[in-house]
């Protein structure tokens, strides 16, 4: 690095620290555990640690666990107990479905928590083909859409008999391809590789002046930018509890149903806990109201705990201040990163439009599994994905514009000095 680029390097670096200085999201840093000297670029695959959730884990374990037994599964009588521990963890899915619902744009009575992602997306694909009319026999689903999702509905689809086609096509011609013949969409908001975000509310519209029923994977959505599933028209959702709400690894997933499929919508892992009153011990299933019914065994309540604690974090959180600084974000690293990509084998695939752009920014390099060990080395934390991904996430919680800075520094000397050189 020359004398001038050194001098240039450290007034663009003061001039991020002003923009960090107006920052109205600033305090929430604090609000994490990050450990010195990392720049934490991963919080789209596990979020980082909020340090609401340490305490919590301890006092569910020690407290209710420990202390009550199985008389924190019901409310309990707090004057016996402390306060602390009347924790009622039979509606513990619930107090969370609450907590995501603003998140997404829902009623909490729309929202489920519990199971995995995949596992959610099964009971949703499930649920919304016996809606559709059988004629119907296509799921229409993006080629690049992440491999759970395209396994779920093959599985389904083999437990069905082979009777629907999963048609995959490019992200451009879906809307083309909104065809009589389709029952359902199902489609990732913002792709986990390029970070290109879909029109979620034009998509569903389209689908819906075709008859055609809409499932959102918003695993990289929720938590990143404000979701208005309702004010879409959504049908059908699933999300993440782990990365951009940071709940932990293997955080409960959560789950959609707009209130007017609630009736015709059928929640076919019907286990006893979305049964409306579960210790009635009935022959058959009656639905819980809502989106209870789709939470299927014993609630996870330590991982429920620690995504209930994460979510404190939303809070005082305006989501629209949170979009704008993700933007702002991202828009830095890639002005930053401009002048590199023209010097080495770089290729931005995450659109430039802010409109179609998630919170994460993504570049192509022949060798990017080794660039990204490399940084991994030297502190920068970010994700190689299959065949050549350079991955970088951004968490407008817990980022500062000087992070974008040393992340482009880290990533300069990795390609002026290591792989890339
Ligand atoms: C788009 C998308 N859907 C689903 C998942 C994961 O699903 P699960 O929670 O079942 O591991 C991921 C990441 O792991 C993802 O990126
Ligand atoms: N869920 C993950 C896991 O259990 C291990 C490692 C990574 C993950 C991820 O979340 C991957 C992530 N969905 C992605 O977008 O690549």
């Amino acid at each position: 690095m020359t004398v001038f680029d050194r001098l240039f390097a450290d007034s663009t670096l003061s001039q991020l620290q002003e923009k960090d200085v107006r920052d109205p999201l600033a305090h929430k840093r604090a609000e994490f555990k990050l450990p010195e000297g990392v720049v934490y670029l991963d919080g789209n695959s596990l979020g980082a640690l909020p340090l609401t959730v340490p305490a919590r884990l301890a006092r569910v374990a020690e407290q209710e666990w420990g202390g009550q037994l199985i008389r924190s599964w019901t409310a309990n009588d707090s004057a016996s107990v402390g306060a602390e521990a009347a924790q009622d963890w039979m509606n513990l899915p619930d107090r969370v479905a609450a907590k995501i619902a603003p998140l997404i744009g829902a009623h909490p009575h729309e929202v489920a928590v519990g199971d995995s992602t995949s596992v959610n997306i099964f009971k949703l694909l499930a649920a919304a083909l016996h809606m559709a009319p059988p004629e119907r026999r296509v799921i229409l689903t993006e080629a690049d859409n992440f491999p759970t999702d395209l396994y779920m509905a093959q599985g389904l689809n083999a437990l069905l008999g082979g009777r629907y086609e999963l048609r995959t096509v490019p992200s451009a011609d879906l809307e083309a391809q909104l065809t009589d013949d389709v029952a359902l969409t199902l489609l990732t908001e913002v792709d986990y590789r390029t970070g290109r975000r879909l029109d979620l509310a034009g998509l569903t519209a389209r689908a819906h002046e075709r008859g055609i029923l809409t499932v959102w994977d918003l695993a990289h959505s929720a938590g990143a930018f404000p979701v208005d599933l309702n004010a879409a028209g959504a049908d059908f959702a699933v999300g993440c509890g782990y990365k951009f709400l940071n709940g932990g690894p293997g955080a409960p997933s959560f789950l959609f149903v707009a209130e007017r499929h609630q009736d015709s919508a059928q929640a076919f892992l019907s286990g006893w806990m979305g049964h409306a009153d579960p210790f009635e011990m009935a022959r058959e299933f009656t639905p819980a109201p809502g989106a209870r019914r789709y939470v299927v065994g014993t609630p996870t309540v330590l991982s429920l705990s620690a995504l209930d604690a994460a979510l404190e974090v939303f809070a005082d959180v305006d989501m629209k201040q949170l979009r704008a600084k993700s933007l702002s974000l991202t828009d830095t690293f890639i002005e930053l990163m401009t002048p590199l990509a023209a010097q080495h084998p770089l290729t931005l695939v995450t659109p430039r439009s802010h409109d179609e752009r998630g919170s994460q920014v993504s570049y192509r390099h022949p060798q990017a599994r080794e660039v990204m060990r490399q940084l991994i080395e030297r502190g920068i934390l970010g994700d190689f994905r299959t065949p050549d991904i350079l991955r970088f996430g951004f968490t407008p919680l817990y980022h500062s514009h000087a992070d974008v800075w040393r992340a482009v520094q880290g990533i300069q000397n990795v390609l002026e000095e290591g792989a890339g050189a």
